[in-house]
């Protein structure tokens, strides 16, 4: 099926999904700590809720997961706000006009960043969207490992978007960014969150200025294969409706 997109033409069945799948196994990546998520049958005394155990006529799990800590989630700037803010009332559009972009983080001490520069010349360097305003920016972080989708980031330092880095995309009035580590911060930066607070147009996390990007999200754990293109993309962000800071999320690109 084809879809026109003011004039650009994307074929629906040709999706690329960028998502990482959650599942109950020591396949599923972790950050922040935590434990791998539980998906488990319910049960009421001799009652289970697997067919395979010949008790019941339905497969009736139980989840227990996070969305920051298991996989690729979108997040609102409610997950740095002392008020509460949800990721389901923050984004109510679901198509963007998307660049995949490809960056090397640079040594700086023990910490591999993302800079200013790197993403600057990466979009520079793109085919620009005629006539058309950039809403979502992909960064895909090198190397890019398969592994990345079961990776363990606990204690790891991972890679993370500097300030200056944040503040760009935020000037370019890029309202969604897509990144495939599990913070655009530093993992111990004592709580500064920098990046986020740069991308979200974020003064003060208890007193929130109203210039501060309520609708702009950011999405963690993604993975982008190798074989997908840098370039334009139409990108369809999905979440679960969570009322929460943040839902496990599904984007999903189609190239233009
Ligand atoms: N870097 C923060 C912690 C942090 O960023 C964080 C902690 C738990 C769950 C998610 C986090 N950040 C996600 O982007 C700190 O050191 O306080």
């Amino acid at each position: 099926m084809l879809a026109k997109i003011n004039n650009f033409e994307i074929d629906l069945s040709k999706p690329i999904d960028i998502s990482i799948p959650l599942t109950n196994t020591d396949e599923n990546p972790i950050a922040w700590y935590i434990e791998k998520p539980s998906i488990e049958p319910v049960i009421f005394g001799d009652w289970i809720g697997k067919v395979s155990e010949g008790k019941s006529s339905t497969n009736f799990n139980n989840i227990f997961f996070n969305p920051h800590g298991h996989g690729t989630h979108t997040e609102c700037l409610g997950h740095i706000t002392n008020d509460f803010y949800s990721i389901n009332q923050s984004l109510k559009q679901f198509f963007f006009f998307a660049k995949l972009i490809t960056v090397e983080p640079e040594k700086f001490g023990e910490d591999f960043v993302i800079t200013k520069e790197q993403v600057q010349k990466a979009l520079s360097a793109s085919t620009p969207l005629s006539m058309t305003k950039l809403e979502a920016i992909i960064i895909r972080t090198l190397p890019n490992q398969l592994e990345k989708k079961s990776r363990k980031y606990s204690n790891t330092n991972p890679p993370y978007l500097s300030e200056d880095a944040a503040i760009f995309i935020r000037e370019s009035e890029i309202q969604h960014l897509l990144i495939d580590l599990p913070s655009v911060d530093r993992e111990h930066d004592e709580g500064k969150l920098l990046a986020h607070k740069a991308f979200w147009n974020v003064k003060d996390t208890h007193n929130l200025n109203p210039d501060a990007r309520f609708n702009a999200t950011i999405t963690e754990m993604i993975y982008v294969s190798d074989e997908i293109e840098d370039g334009n993309y139409i990108l369809n962000l999905q979440i679960a409706s969570f009322e929460n800071d943040a839902s496990p999320s599904k984007p999903i690109l189609y190239k233009i």
